[in-house]
């Protein structure tokens, strides 16, 4: 028998993996602007899928086109899409896996969108690049080679929303985008990892989570509700709080100094904007490390809510999931916010 004879009569792999794409530098491709320019989003996820060799033989794979943009254009109109498409794929039992590919500057924010609204078991895997596909020394197809494996891998079931990248395999719950350009960028900064995959067998370091069935609904149609992040400094005044509460914002999230702190002039506008119904939950600027109740804040006479581990980016992207749901009472959306701990 020959080689090719071998390889065609190999048995197809078990799981079948579908493959979405949205876009991002994994599918980025230079740009005729020059050295190191390139535009995101310009290739299909079944370009990407074909220039990756060897990846047919560890998932079936299908793939379908969501979105092509960069993802700082990342929106609730494909956050909307996505869902549904995953959806779809569940109820009509297409595959065993899902992996997406996604630009890394707002990956973090759509894992975690997703871990909060999807309801299933089925592995669900984000993943993207530094480096355009036409760059030398691109990490695009090695990265998706690996979401792929662990996609298909039964022991990636009931984990929840995960991000592949270099080798990692992270919680969406946890995982944020560190550095700028270096393909090391996403860390786990208070939790690690929840795993890895190389050469190997992909390798979880914890055990599964339990799983807990309870999602935010997602309304019928686009878009969530506004939540503005304020980001607080040295010399903060209230007017950016002000601000955000006279362009009609139903919740403010404030990207702290510190343990979520800020300015006695900006508290107090937040104090103002809590007592006029808009939720208020203080998060930090800081990158790790939680934000807790009434230490130097006194959270309880305020109406705050604190976002304990929860980036801004992501303690925004809670609330308008809470407020689209109509939880609202500060004391309520804190149980929610305690609760994905
Ligand atoms: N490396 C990346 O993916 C970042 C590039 C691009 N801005 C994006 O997020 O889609």
């Amino acid at each position: 028998q020959t080689a090719a004879n071998t390889t065609q009569n190999a048995p197809a792999p078990a799981a079948r993996v579908l493959v979405l794409g949205t876009g991002g530098t994994i599918a980025g491709q230079a740009s005729t602007r020059g050295s190191g320019a390139y535009n995101a989003g310009k290739v299909s996820a079944a370009d990407l899928i074909a220039a990756v060799p060897g990846i047919d033989k560890i998932a079936q794979i299908s793939t379908d086109q969501v979105a092509s943009i960069g993802s700082q254009d990342m929106n609730d109109k494909v956050w909307f899409d996505l869902v549904k498409r995953i959806q779809l794929a569940i109820r009509n039992k297409e595959a065993d896996g899902i992996v997406i590919t996604h630009g890394t500057d707002t990956m973090e924010e759509t894992a975690f969108f997703l871990q909060t609204v999807l309801d299933t078991r089925i592995p669900v895997v984000l993943v993207g690049s530094m480096r355009p596909s036409t760059a030398i020394g691109a990490d695009g197809p090695a990265n998706l080679y690996e979401a792929v494996k662990v996609a298909a891998s039964p022991d990636a079931r009931g984990r929840g929303v995960l991000v592949v990248l270099d080798d990692a395999i992270h919680g969406a719950r946890w995982v944020q985008k560190t550095n700028t350009t270096n393909v090391q960028t996403f860390e786990s900064r208070d939790a690690g990892p929840v795993g890895y995959v190389d050469m190997g067998p992909v390798r979880f370091l914890r055990a599964a989570s339990p799983y807990n069935g309870s999602k935010l609904k997602l309304p019928d149609a686009p878009p969530l509700p506004r939540v503005d992040i304020v980001y607080a400094h040295a010399n903060m005044d209230g007017l950016p709080v002000e601000d955000a509460v006279k362009r009609g914002a139903k919740g403010i999230v404030l990207a702290g100094v510190g343990d979520g702190n800020t300015s006695k002039e900006a508290i107090d506008a937040l104090q103002a904007a809590a007592k006029a119904g808009i939720v208020v939950v203080r998060s930090t600027r800081v990158g790790s490390g939680f934000v807790n109740r009434n230490v130097e804040v006194d959270d309880d006479k305020r109406g705050f809510v604190v976002s304990l581990d929860l980036n801004p980016q992501k303690a925004r992207v809670l609330l308008q999931l809470l407020i689209a749901n109509g939880i609202t009472q500060p004391q309520e959306v804190q149980k929610h916010f305690d609760a994905t701990w």
